[in-house]
């Protein structure tokens, strides 16, 4: 239901006019076959006849024609529109849900469910034209008898509820499938992210390979089998009641209610019409069947293909705010196993323009955790953040998170300055690759680096250079130094950070390079999520 409504979202006007042409095309197709009978069975071969044969055909070929094309082109649309609709939602999805969905869950979500979902869209308007097609013959055999549509009805109703559990033990097949392919994807992560370590390690290839990939590769292929099997069952199923149903109406029902050979031939020629569509619907329904368990998978990670994005507008930020303050904020992650829940705060910390601030502690005591709840991509779970007078909420947040920019310890380095491509931003740009020494590596052209082919330590200077040209009022750097060498680490701490600062930029840097922290007025060290001190330079002793 959610795929009808959401086609008729995307394309509705198109969508109706290829249904209407497609229900004319069924209609004058429905009435060929009652004119063949007729003329058969009256053995009429008049040039009126003639001319509405000839008249009926044209219009059912060329409204089919118009109904295929602008569905096609409806579809297309559709596709894209889905594909477009579900990176909006995660664009728009908090990072906390996006983590706890997993990367793997995603890609199956983008590239699967989404071929799934537009496959069955594809077919469901041909679907509804051939129901609709069914649906005119079958006035047309009530008007010939009604005990025939009686009888055609009930093996309608049998048919249905025998259909039905093969419908969903196919479906729970394939629903088992859909999930083991979400592993098969971690795998198919391990391999390409793992392929230095696999290339290196023959036993351990040997062992990822037979251990874990082909085991779930071949559940993939078990439970897709099982389920498309029951489909294929289904078919030769449906077959069989439709030939009974035809078997009926010719051998059967002629003995129990007085039904003319003429009636018969009418009869046949309609169910034989009739045997087109019918088998279409059924080849269909693995189609549906996948495009539904991947339907449910979307409601299940709390996506929808119906639920439109409201693109609201975020003002502009302060850059003149005089206050930061965390209140009692806390941040936790649960994990499935007991005991291993880490829980950051409460954190109490106030921070005002110009400040540039060291935080530090041991691996896990949750540097990274406080900067993503510090920038506003994790929400507090208790406490509140306020920027001058103003509590950061939901409604806020997007506010909020445009007054940051970040160089995380695992940044992701996009291929051009996003936001940012005029000639002036250009030059800008030429002048911070100058001062980062990339200036002989890459080339800025309209806001597009020539390359982010680079080493680990230079890609990491683009990153920063992506942050300087953002130009918030608050930095935060994390790790940034840790892939620098020495002579340009000590460039960032004495002339990069302190220039910021002078800007009247607010820094927060997650180090450990302790010789360098006199350049800062604080340093925060976390212990177990806990901040352990707030220190200056001054008085702190490593
Ligand atoms: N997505 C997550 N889900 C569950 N637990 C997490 C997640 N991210 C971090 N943790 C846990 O939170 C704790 C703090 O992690 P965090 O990354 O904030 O530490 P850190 O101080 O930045 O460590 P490092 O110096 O090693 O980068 C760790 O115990 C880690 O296991």
């Amino acid at each position: 239901m959610s795929l009808v409504l959401f086609l008729l979202q995307t394309s509705g006007p198109a969508l109706g006019i290829a249904l209407a042409t497609g229900l004319v095309s069924g209609s004058c197709s429905a009435a060929l076959i009652a004119l063949i009978s007729y003329t058969i069975a009256q053995g009429v071969t008049g040039g009126l006849v003639a001319a509405a044969f000839v008249g009926l055909g044209a219009i059912a070929l060329t409204t089919a024609m118009v109904s295929r094309i602008l569905l096609v082109r409806f579809s297309q649309a559709a596709v894209v529109e889905l594909q477009l609709q579900l990176c909006r939602q995660i664009l728009a999805a908090e990072l906390k849900s996006l983590e706890s969905l997993g990367l793997p869950s995603l890609l199956v979500l983008l590239t699967e469910d989404i071929q799934a979902i537009a496959a069955a869209a594809g077919v469901l308007p041909v679907l509804m034209i051939n129901i609709a097609g069914t649906v005119g013959c079958m006035v047309y055999v009530s008007w010939l008898s009604w005990q025939v549509l009686a009888l055609v009805l009930l093996i309608t109703l049998v048919a249905s509820f025998s259909c039905r559990w093969f419908l969903v033990a196919g479906r729970r097949g394939l629903a088992a499938a859909r999930n083991h392919q979400e592993r098969l994807f971690q795998h198919f992560r391990s391999l390409i992210d793992g392929i230095k370590e696999l290339k290196l390690h023959r036993l351990g290839r040997q062992d990822f390979f037979e251990l874990d990939l082909q085991p779930t590769a071949l559940q993939v292929k078990h439970y897709n089998q099982q389920g498309l099997s029951l489909f294929a069952v289904l078919d030769s199923w449906g077959k069989f009641i439709y030939f009974f149903a035809v078997g009926l109406v010719l051998f059967a029902l002629p003995n129990w209610v007085g039904i003319s050979p003429s009636t018969r031939v009418a009869y046949v020629l309609t169910f034989t019409y009739l045997l087109g569509p019918m088998e279409n619907l059924v080849n269909k329904l693995p189609l549906l069947g996948q495009a539904s368990v991947a339907l449910d998978k979307l409601k299940a990670l709390g996506l929808s293909i119906n639920a439109p994005i409201a693109a609201a507008a975020v003002p502009p930020i302060d850059p003149s705010w005089q206050r930061l303050e965390l209140k009692g904020v806390t941040h936790s992650y649960r994990t499935d196993q007991e005991g291993t829940e880490f829980t950051l705060g409460p954190v109490n910390l106030t921070v005002h323009p110009g400040e540039l601030i060291f935080i530090i502690g041991g691996n896990g005591s949750g540097k990274s955790t406080l900067a993503k709840v510090l920038t506003g991509l994790y929400r507090p779970q208790t406490g509140t953040i306020w920027l001058d007078q103003q509590p950061i909420d939901e409604q806020n947040q997007e506010w909020y998170r445009q007054h940051f920019s970040v160089v995380f310890a695992d940044f992701y380095l996009f291929d051009r300055l996003l936001g940012l491509s005029s000639e002036a931003g250009d030059s800008q740009a030429q002048d911070y690759l100058k001062k980062l020494q990339l200036s002989h590596k890459v080339r800025i052209d309209q806001g597009r680096f020539s390359t982010v082919d680079l080493s680990q330590g230079q890609r990491k200077r683009l990153a920063l250079l992506s942050a300087y040209m953002e130009n918030r009022p608050i930095y935060l750097f994390d790790e940034w130094a840790a892939d620098q060498d020495p002579a340009f680490k000590q460039v960032f701490y004495t002339q990069f950070l302190p220039d910021l600062k002078a800007q009247g930029k607010t820094v927060f840097v997650i180090s450990h390079d302790d010789h360098y922290f006199y350049v800062g007025d604080r340093i925060l060290k976390l212990d177990y999520g806990q901040i352990e001190f707030e220190q200056s330079p001054a008085s702190f002793k490593s």
